[in-house]
């Protein structure tokens, strides 16, 4: 039969089409979070038009409904709407909604206008589309709701079975914003942020990368910015997560307790659904990771080899969907217990923040089984995650030079001024600018300098302390040529006070 149909009648993806499976059919098949390739092995390639994801209600649903009007020959849609993931993100109820219930003309996060569609979960579509050409969309295209993926293959079969239709009309394509963001200069290799929260490391994160996070082509057919090897340091999250007020975050309450129980619990294998992280930890390998991490911090709390693995060798095979967290490490260090983990690959706009409030619910975890169970008493350390490649997705550049806008000032105010590289006191003393480097918390001087040159004082600092804060060491660098323009003019300098004209 497929050897018989001609290529025109395939179908054509307008955009993303990479990530479609394509066929010859009249029925398009909206996979969810469901892996596509699950349903596609039980279908031919006459039985669909196409075979596709659909993760984000806000993002996704607008690119398939273009798609689809750029192929009107497509005459039913199967929305398989089966696993946890689809009630968390909505995407596929908020679909159904579009075609049951309509759209209105309304405004997105970041103010710009769109349709939005009438369903309780917010979904947009482009302004860009015509109000007719949706509704002809909706009045021409048969909409099905599956809950299985043996459901959603029978009722592809079923919809196969039915004569051949004409195409609804002609197809039609619509102009697709884009923005290219300014790239600053920047280290491309390794970098660090720290923040108290998750919240305000988020928005330094999105910031980072934002403004000098490289433009590459992804897997899926767009653009992410990116930085590779970016390391997070999360010191205070306060025990049941913070969240904004009002919650800027991109993930709630809600969505975060059902997200937990993806990384602590284990889980069956289903089929079309990927790995979950608690399934990797607890059974994958055939043995209780977090227990058997919680059991060697007992009996050896210095012990530097608690590590937990999620990535199996086999998930370099083809055809696998390897995980993104690959492993997790835990240490005790003065009484604090830290967790550090790794990802291969992070979306640092859309899943970081779920992400590190699911490691943050199991290091608590990890902390209180230690607690209970022995001796120690140990305090919450930092979070750490270590991102390989840390992206923003084309689709959230906007959203996220929104968030900087708002957000940014505010983050960057947040740093305390103690340096850990310790502080510098400047004074004047015979004819010479003198410099003594101390400690951060008892200030015991562990270093002195003296010079006339400012120039020369701050190459040694620079020098011996390349750590030290960015912020820090541009005040020091202002308060040192104060001291030798003070020395040269014969003026009075205090250290953070303007300079005292001598009369
Ligand atoms: O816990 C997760 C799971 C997935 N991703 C993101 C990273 C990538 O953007 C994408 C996975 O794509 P692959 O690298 O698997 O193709 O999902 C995360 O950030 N965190």
């Amino acid at each position: 039969m497929t050897n018989l149909v001609s290529q025109e009648l395939y179908y054509r993806p307008a955009y993303k089409p990479n990530q479609v499976i394509c066929g010859s059919g009249q029925t398009v098949v909206v996979t969810g979070w469901t892996v596509k390739e699950s349903v596609a092995k039980h279908l031919q390639p006459y039985e669909y038009a196409g075979i596709g994801a659909c993760y984000s209600p806000t993002r996704g649903i607008s690119l398939l409904i273009r798609n689809l009007l750029a192929n009107p020959v497509v005459r039913y849609l199967v929305v398989l709407n089966a696993t946890k993931e689809d009630r968390n993100a909505g995407a596929c109820t908020c679909l159904l909604d579009f075609f049951g219930n309509g759209f209105e003309l309304g405004i997105t996060d970041t103010g710009k206008q769109c349709w939005v569609i009438r369903s309780a979960v917010v979904g947009y579509i482009d302004i860009e589309i015509a109000a007719d050409d949706l509704e002809q969309l909706r009045a021409s295209v048969e909409c099905f709701e599956a809950k299985t993926i043996a459901e959603a293959a029978s009722q592809v079969k079923q919809l196969a079975k039915r004569e051949r239709v004409e195409p609804w009309g002609e197809p039609k394509t619509y102009p697709l914003a884009t923005v290219e963001p300014t790239v600053l200069p920047g280290t491309r290799y390794g970098h660090r942020i720290e923040g108290k929260t998750i919240a305000e490391t988020w928005v330094k994160i999105v910031h980072r990368i934002k403004t000098t996070g490289t433009i590459r082509p992804t897997g899926y057919d767009g653009q992410w910015q990116e930085l590779i090897d970016l390391m997070a340091i999360v010191t205070d999250e306060p025990e049941g997560f913070y969240f904004p007020e009002p919650n800027y975050l991109p993930c709630d309450r809600t969505f975060i307790s059902e997200y937990v129980s993806q990384i602590l619990d284990d889980a069956p294998t289903v089929e079309g659904v990927k790995y979950t992280y608690g399934q990797r930890l607890r059974s994958h390998f055939g043995l209780d990771q977090v227990e058997q991490a919680i059991g060697k911090l007992i009996a050896d709390i210095d012990s530097a080899r608690v590590v937990m693995s999620l990535w199996d060798v086999q998930d370099g095979e083809a055809n696998s969907s390897p995980p993104c967290l690959n492993h997790i490490w835990l240490r005790v260090i003065d009484n604090e217990l830290s967790l550090t983990a790794t990802f291969r690959s992070n979306d640092m706009f859309s899943a970081w923040v779920a992400n590190a409030m699911g490691l943050r619910a199991l290091q608590q975890h990890i902390r209180d089984e230690i607690c209970d169970r022995s001796k120690y008493n140990l305090q919450m350390g930092p979070l750490i995650t270590i991102s390989q490649s840390a992206h923003i997705y084309d689709d959230c550049w906007e959203n996220a030079d929104n968030l900087i806008a708002n957000q940014y000032k505010k983050a960057f105010q947040e740093r305390d001024y103690a340096d850990p590289s310790g502080s510098f006191v400047i004074n004047i003393q015979d004819s010479e600018i003198v410099v003594e480097h101390m400690t951060p918390g008892t200030g015991e001087v562990v270093n002195c300098y003296s010079g006339k040159s400012a120039t020369q004082l701050c190459r040694q600092i620079a020098a011996d302390c390349p750590a030290l804060q960015v912020g820090h060491a541009m005040y020091l660098g202002c308060e040192l040529q104060k001291a030798e323009l003070a020395l040269l003019n014969q003026h009075y300098y205090t250290q953070d006070r303007p300079l005292k004209i001598k009369l």
